[in-house]
């Protein structure tokens, strides 16, 4: 066997069943920020639980786990969280100048109130200490950890059929102190979670004209920034593939 083959059966024994790797990638594929759909069906424990524990078996930087998840249920701090989202909400409209101020404003951009559950997803930036390995040098890695947890929890949600809006429309201190959150936490993501009327088919900002999805060959770039190859055959893979998400999508609505 040369090389490349055996790289091929090592990679095989480990890879899913074709129906489990399909189910990742419509996961994926099919996984929508939502803000509108949200429906008054409690979610039960036990799947906010499976979902929650995707979120905390994402990778972190030297294994640092720098996330809480903070659950809001009550009408009263959900009422808190958005009363801080319409002030920022109003002065971001004034920073879009003509056509897109007017498309902005037409936007809905959360559901805070109507979700059943709203989940605060954090970092603790000294959780384990000043000295993290894989931190040492770039200290933002535990805001992406973080990140990544928001990550698990949306796909693991969408698999379960709930809906997830990411907001971020807020100042930050007035989300903090809405939710009690001390100084030296940071807040990484307020998600609005629930189950949902329908999911959209494409990005509601896409449907909107706000902006197109990119093409991938434009995006990849070989061996230095910037520098594109239109014949790498990896290139007529990522088209082929991003035509097939498109038909995908479409076979989902
Ligand atoms: C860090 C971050 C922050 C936000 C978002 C996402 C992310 C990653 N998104 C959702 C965003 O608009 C959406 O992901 C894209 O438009 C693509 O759509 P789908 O997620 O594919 O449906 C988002 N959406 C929204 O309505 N209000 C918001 O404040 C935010 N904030």
């Amino acid at each position: 066997m040369n090389t490349s083959a055996v790289a091929q059966a090592t990679a095989s024994v480990h890879a899913f069943t074709q129906e489990a790797r399909d189910a990742i990638y419509h996961a994926i594929f099919s996984r929508r920020d939502v803000r509108g759909q949200f429906l008054p069906t409690p979610v039960p424990d036990e799947v906010l639980s499976r979902i929650l524990t995707a979120a905390h078996h994402a990778p972190s930087v030297g294994f640092m786990q720098p996330w809480n998840f903070l659950v809001v249920r009550s009408q009263g701090t959900k009422h808190r969280v958005h009363d801080a989202f319409a002030k920022a909400h109003a002065e971001a409209a004034g920073m879009f100048e003509g056509d897109k101020r007017a498309v902005y404003q037409k936007l809905k951009l959360e559901g805070i109130i109507e979700s059943p559950i709203g989940i605060c997803i954090t970092c603790d930036r000294e959780r384990t200490g000043p000295v993290v390995v894989g931190r040492t040098h770039m200290k933002t890695m535990d805001l992406y950890s973080s990140v990544c947890a928001v990550q698990n929890l949306w796909l693991a949600a969408r698999a379960e059929g709930l809906g997830v809006g990411w907001v971020s429309i807020f100042h930050q201190a007035d989300l903090q102190e809405a939710l009690g959150i001390p100084k030296g936490i940071t807040p990484i993501a307020y998600l609005c979670v629930g189950y949902v009327s329908h999911f959209y088919d494409k990005p509601e900002l896409e449907t909107a004209g706000w902006l197109p999805r990119l093409p991938m060959e434009d995006l990849v770039y070989f061996e230095q920034w910037g520098q594109r190859d239109d014949q790498q055959p990896l290139i007529a893979h990522l088209r082929r593939d991003q035509a097939a998400a498109q038909r995908g999508r479409e076979a989902i609505a």
